[in-house]
């Protein structure tokens, strides 16, 4: 049997993405406004399109933040960030939902979804995911260094350099692997099913694109920063 060891710079990887990971939270003022404005289709709609917005700054912060990740070439760093988005967001959303925190929070943000005039179609595949990633019970940094796996997917539309993307994302999965043989010692295929949840991933986002349109076509208003991360007009 192999001995699983992490090495000094893989323990400092691990470090870095989870103190950015960590430091980069939705802003109290949103979450606030989620336990305090009434409930409409409407306002809750409203209401996750600002926990979106600020979920997109968040998750550019973290990216950001990604050791390797600013050396990339520029506009491979921009195709990384659009055609991940989501994905990221959603792995986001999943981690908070499934966490029970005593601040109520969860339950409000999960009400708020189920009733923001969102189509059914979409509703059920989505929970379902949630309900997957809960029950992974993941840590701390199994969540973040999953969320960077997502992130450095060198198969993204417009990315130039595949290799330079593909290297940065092996050396993540290695690490990755290494941590849940040694968290998990009583679960061998832990991160076969970790990365299971990033095939799921690629069908809610095209989900999420239809979700779009159907918004748009109910002319649902975005902040230009949804926009532009996702290319609607
Ligand atoms: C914040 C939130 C949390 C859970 C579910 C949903 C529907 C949202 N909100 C949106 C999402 C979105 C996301 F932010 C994370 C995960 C999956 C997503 F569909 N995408 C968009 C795009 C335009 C407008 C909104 C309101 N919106």
């Amino acid at each position: 049997k192999e001995k699983v060891e992490i090495t000094k710079e893989q323990r400092a990887l691990i470090k870095a993405i989870l103190d950015a990971y960590n430091r980069h939270q939705i802003p109290q003022d949103v979450t606030k406004k989620l336990l305090q404005e009434q409930y409409s289709a409407e306002e809750n709609f409203l209401l996750l399109t600002e926990v979106a917005t600020s979920q997109v700054q968040v998750l550019v912060e973290f990216t950001k933040n990604i050791p390797g990740f600013l050396s990339l070439d520029r506009e491979d760093q921009i195709a990384l960030l659009k055609g991940s988005a989501v994905e990221a967001m959603f792995l986001r959303s999943a981690q908070v939902l499934s966490e029970k925190k005593p601040s109520g929070y969860t339950e409000v943000l999960e009400e708020r979804i189920r009733k923001s005039g969102m189509s059914e179609e979409f509703m059920t595949p989505m929970f379902n995911f949630y309900k997957s990633i809960g029950e992974l019970h993941m840590t701390q940094e199994e969540q973040a260094l999953l969320t960077t796996i997502t992130i450095l997917t060198p198969d993204r539309p417009y990315v130039k350099s595949h290799e330079a993307v593909e290297r940065l994302q092996e050396t993540m999965l290695d690490v990755l692997r290494k941590l849940c043989v040694l968290q998990h010692p009583q679960e061998p295929q832990y991160f076969a099913r970790l990365l299971g949840r990033l095939t799921e991933l690629r069908t809610l986002h095209h989900y999420h694109v239809e979700m779009l349109t159907s918004w748009k076509t109910n002319d649902h208003k975005f902040t230009p920063l949804l926009c532009e991360i996702w290319d609607v007009q």
